[in-house]
């Protein structure tokens, strides 16, 4: 695993800084003063009860959503009002808690249009596609083990050949930091295995950090090197897999349920 640049004073540079943030829905805080960091090359888990702000706070700091307070640097500049659309080049890309792919086009286009959505219709892109991109895709889809689907129309793809699409899609652009939602959800057993391997080697090959919302939390223990768990919009807890499994207070609110 990389490790995290130590400074001469000491401190680490984090990839990704979020302090202080604040979300409201009308009445509801989503979030209340949430202080989260990824450092270089970690994998962090984000996990909590439903409800407790997970894809909140992925939203905010993949900017979908804008925060009501706090602020977030990402790669050392300020991100807390960039444009979601302009993320994906600064160097970080998300998955969503619903899979996004278009059914009637085939898994290697799909692949091709993730490159940049900025304003640019879908069929310019195809055509546009340059041919780094295309191995770039190539070689994503092989590291899958996705290429014998590669022509195979989206549509006709199982929830978890959705999610491992989805996951090519997030890398395309050749990010530091990509941000999983309910990464395993729909994906059955033997492909959650294949799964983790997939993000096992991208992590070791590329060095990208991962921030993963999960549930299931055997997978994302056995793939985190750190895990926080949010609990009410609050973070209840921030540390390694073996601390967090032996927290009283997780246990009490989440573990245990
Ligand atoms: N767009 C929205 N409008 C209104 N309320 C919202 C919206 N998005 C989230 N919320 C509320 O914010 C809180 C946090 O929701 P969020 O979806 O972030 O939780 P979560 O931990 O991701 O939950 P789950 O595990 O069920 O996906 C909840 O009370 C939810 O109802």
């Amino acid at each position: 695993m990389a490790t995290p640049v130590i400074q001469g004073s000491g401190t680490t540079t984090a990839l990704l800084t979020a302090t202080g943030i604040e979300k409201r829905f009308g009445g509801v805080r989503a979030l209340q003063d949430v202080d989260f960091r990824v450092e270089p090359g970690e994998i962090v888990g984000l996990v909590g009860p439903n409800g407790s702000g997970k894809s909140t706070l992925l939203a905010c700091l993949s900017r979908a959503h804008d925060v009501d307070a706090g602020t977030i640097r990402f790669d050392d500049r300020d991100i807390t009002r960039t444009r979601a659309k302009v993320m994906a080049r600064r160097g970080m890309t998300r998955t969503f808690q619903n899979v996004k792919v278009f059914p009637e086009l085939t898994v290697r286009e799909n692949a091709l249009l993730a490159r940049q959505w900025d304003g640019v219709k879908p069929w310019q892109l195809l055509a546009a596609a340059d041919p780094a991109t295309g191995e770039r895709v190539d070689h994503l889809l092989e590291l899958t083990e996705m290429t014998r689907l590669a022509g195979e129309f989206a549509g006709n793809l199982s929830g978890g050949q959705k999610r491992l699409l989805e996951l090519v899609m997030a890398l395309v652009s050749k990010p530091r930091l990509v941000l999983l939602d309910e990464a395993s959800s729909g994906v059955n057993p033997t492909l959650i295995e294949s799964l983790k391997g997939y993000i096992r080697l991208l992590h070791e090959q590329e060095g990208v950090s991962f921030v993963i919302v999960e549930h299931n939390i055997g997978f994302i223990f056995s793939l985190a090197s750190r895990i926080v768990v949010l609990d009410g919009g609050r973070v209840l807890a921030d540390g390694s897999p073996d601390d967090i499994r032996h927290n009283q207070e997780v246990i009490d609110a989440y573990l245990g349920a």
